[in-house]
């Protein structure tokens, strides 16, 4: 099978009109490659840890039509085993983020890795980080982020899990007082892990002190039974990620000692005092960290489906333009190339957003730890509420825009398209549902708008909404001026600032009407949610733009990402193009040059198309898809499949002798 080879020994065999494209392409394919990586020594430790962690017959992909039992223990056998590599070889923070990249399939211990151990190093004290992580980092520890309950997710000031600090014995109680208070839905919480970082509310004498998490033992260290007062268990099936066992959690007078609450930013005395530093919503800290991380999982998501489908697209043939004419690659049919170019854009696009988020993250944490400046935290959370959504929202529809475009193929599970795009859009609601998130962020563009009102400073995101653009009009006279970056970035930009603009006027004309704050907002949240997509849109076209003009590549590699960023702001504009009139941002003869211009570029990057696919490296393991391997050979491997399932282990099955030949021989019996 294919997926047991290096993609880098199949060009012997490979699939003849795959080898064609890959000789169309205009720029060095490992060159931009590494620059995906980070550079050159990224890649090849990433290459390095491939052929290590993919040839390792643990971590070797499987079908995955197999039941959930089996699911979760192959992928703890996986985690497992990668855990145990982690140690043997001292993979550092960023080789684990690359070999979970490479094993993007199954994630047992996700949570432990992406949530419980950041929140110990982001809202823990120095003593805890140095009690806790040592021990999460070898497993001795495995742990679950425990916030959302039966009756609230969203809305975090309604949680009810009550951690009642105790003076006299210097211990809180963790409580569910209802059924609706019972955790639900955190991921290793139900059989995995044995401690959890519980979200409750802090309650002193008699008075609530908000949401603070608390760490508590789940599970014995010896034979990982349940401790007394905890109740855990499956909250059942789920559309995807089945291999994880979210888990519900009731705690019943659960005593924990004082120096189990996470205390890097709020702490309680022995005589039940409490205080913190800076703002409350620094516990929200983890939370914004995995929004930055679902990001670069749309983006994972989007590269790996649109790979797929344009390897696909370039070995399979069918049907022809003129009758008679031999046969064509479907990737010939321009209306083929508007689902996959736009996905591949998005993907390059998504890339450079998720670089400079998680910039901006650390960043911002550094001032948050070392100097307790919480400044910035205003700005972070927006931005990672708004490309959260917007790029989750994006990858759930091109991954499945992705699986269209292989045909009947592509509803085949060793295409392995469905499982992305299933185990993809869980974080359209996971870690902030996208509406609210959208919400979130029109919040901080509805303050900014104001600020800019009143001639106040903006930061960064924001500064387009002290622009004056009254004089502004579109340069746009010839489908030319289309492809230019300014150009393209400022007719996003208008358009944002015309949204929040419209968005701040519905509230206002609310509030004037006498609707109170609460009705106004609500009234026009339709508008402010529209206002957050124009934002995280500007954004994303404008950082591509920013991220090329910065990026240190040869000529050819920057030529082909212009085009292709110069296509994905086009493309944007064409599918929004009502905003852009209505904003002012082009005019009607200017949308006409626009979409000319989005479509001839689809021949400009037609010839590049499988090449901009083969620099995001994916290891044919990674990509675990008949219709995507490197070699282009899908017929041979859906067949190859084919032959591996199931019903075809034995010529005739036993059903047949259960339930047919009998029935057969009644019926026969019969006449
Ligand atoms: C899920 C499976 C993933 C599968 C991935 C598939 C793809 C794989 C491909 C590649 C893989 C690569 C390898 C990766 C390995 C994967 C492992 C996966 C495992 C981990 C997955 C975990 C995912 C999910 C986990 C969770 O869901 S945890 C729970 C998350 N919960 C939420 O997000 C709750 C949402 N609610 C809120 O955030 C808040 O309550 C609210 C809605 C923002 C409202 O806040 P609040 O009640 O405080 O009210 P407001 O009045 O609105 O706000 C008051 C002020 O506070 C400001 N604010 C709010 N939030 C924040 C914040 N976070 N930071 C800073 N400030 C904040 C707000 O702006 C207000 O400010 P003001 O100045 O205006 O007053
Ligand atoms: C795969 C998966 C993994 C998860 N893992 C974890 C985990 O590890 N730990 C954990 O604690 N949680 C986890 N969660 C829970 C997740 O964080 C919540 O489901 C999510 O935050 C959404 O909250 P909710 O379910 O309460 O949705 P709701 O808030 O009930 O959303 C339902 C609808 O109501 C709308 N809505 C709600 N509030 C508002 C508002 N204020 N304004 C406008 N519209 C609104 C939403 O837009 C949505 O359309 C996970 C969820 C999933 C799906």
């Amino acid at each position: 099978m294919a997926y047991t080879k290096e993609p880098d020994q199949l060009s012997i065999k490979t699939n003849v009109d795959l080898l064609k494209e890959r000789q169309t392409a205009t720029f060095d394919v490992a060159s931009l490659t590494q620059i995906l990586d980070g550079g050159k020594a990224k890649t090849r430790r990433r290459k390095q840890l491939e052929s290590l962690v993919l040839s390792d017959p643990t971590l070797n992909p499987l079908d995955r039509s197999v039941d959930r039992l089996e699911l979760y223990d192959r992928s703890l056998r996986k985690a497992a085993r990668v855990y145990e590599l982690k140690v043997k070889h001292n993979w550092s923070p960023e080789d684990m983020k690359m070999v979970l990249r490479m094993l993007n399939d199954e994630h047992a211990l996700g949570v432990h890795e992406v949530m419980f151990i950041p929140c110990i190093e982001r809202l823990g004290t120095a003593a805890q980080r140095a009690k806790w992580l040592p021990r999460a980092h070898t497993l001795e520890i495995i742990g679950t982020y425990a916030q959302t309950e039966l009756g609230h997710g969203t809305n975090l000031a309604g949680l009810e899990t009550t951690a009642t600090y105790e003076p006299s014995s210097g211990q809180f109680i963790l409580n569910t007082p209802t059924l609706s208070a019972m955790k639900w839905w955190p991921g290793n919480l139900a059989k995995t892990a044995n401690h959890a970082l519980v979200l409750a509310q802090l309650w002193i004498a008699g008075k609530k002190f908000g949401m603070q998490a608390f760490m508590v033992q789940l599970r014995s260290l010896e034979d990982h039974t349940l401790l007394p007062g905890i109740e855990t268990g499956d909250i059942g099936p789920k559309m995807g990620v089945p291999y994880t066992d979210n888990g519900y959690l009731i705690l019943k007078n659960v005593r924990i000692p004082r120096d189990h609450m996470l205390a890097g930013f709020a702490k309680v005395s022995a005589d039940g005092q409490f205080s913190k530093v800076g703002s409350d919503q620094v516990n929200y800290l983890t939370m914004v960290y995995v929004r930055a991380k679902i990001v670069d999982w749309a983006f994972n998501g989007v590269s790996e489906a649109v790979t797929i489908a344009t390897r696909y697209s370039a070995a399979r043939r069918q049907g022809s333009m003129k009758p008679g004419d031999p046969e064509v690659q479907i990737m010939d049919y321009m209306t083929q190339q508007y689902k996959l170019f736009p996905a591949l854009a998005a993907a390059y696009a998504l890339f450079f957003a998720k670089e400079q988020i998680m910039k901006e993250y650390v960043r911002v944490t550094k001032e948050i730890q070392e100097d307790s400046n919480f400044k910035s935290l205003p700005e972070l959370h927006s931005q990672a509420a708004c490309l959260k959504s917007f790029s989750s929202d994006s990858s759930s529809h091109l991954i499945e825009v992705c699986r269209r475009a292989c045909g009947g193929h592509g509803y085949l599970i060793s295409a392995n398209l469905s499982t992305i795009g299933v185990d993809n859009v869980s974080v359209v609601t996971a870690e902030g549902e996208n509406t609210v998130m959208f919400l979130q962020t029109a919040r901080y563009l509805m303050k900014s708008f104001a600020k800019s009102t009143m001639g106040q400073p903006l930061p960064a995101t924001v500064q387009y909404l002290s622009r004056d653009w009254s004089s502004y009009e579109c340069p746009v006279r010839s489908e030319r001026d289309c492809l230019n970056h300014n150009v393209i970035s400022d007719i996003h930009l208008k358009r944002a600032s015309y949204l929040v603009k419209r968005a701040a006027d519905h509230l206002q004309r609310r509030l004037s009407a006498g609707d109170p704050q609460h009705v106004a907002w609500n009234r026009a949240s339709i508008d402010l949610v529209t206002a957050a997509v124009g934002h995280a849109q500007a954004f994303v076209v404008c950082n591509f733009c920013t991220s090329l003009s910065q990026l240190d590549a040869d000529t050819q590699i920057l030529e082909v990402l212009s085009t292709l960023c110069s296509f994905y702001g086009l493309h944007l504009i064409i599918k929004h193009s009502g905003e852009f009139l209505e904003a002012g941002s082009i005019s009607g003869n200017q949308l006409e040059l626009i979409r000319r211009q989005e479509q001839a570029l689809l021949a400009v990057i037609r010839p590049n198309a499988v090449a901009l696919c083969d620099a995001f490296d994916y290891h044919d393991v990674t990509l675990n898809s008949a219709l995507g391997g490197y070699d282009g050979n899908v017929y041979e491997e859906l067949y190859g499949r084919a032959k591996q399932c199931v019903l075809n282990k034995t010529e005739v099955l036993p059903s047949y002798y259960k339930h047919i030949q009998p029935l057969q021989r009644r019926l026969k019996a019969r006449l």
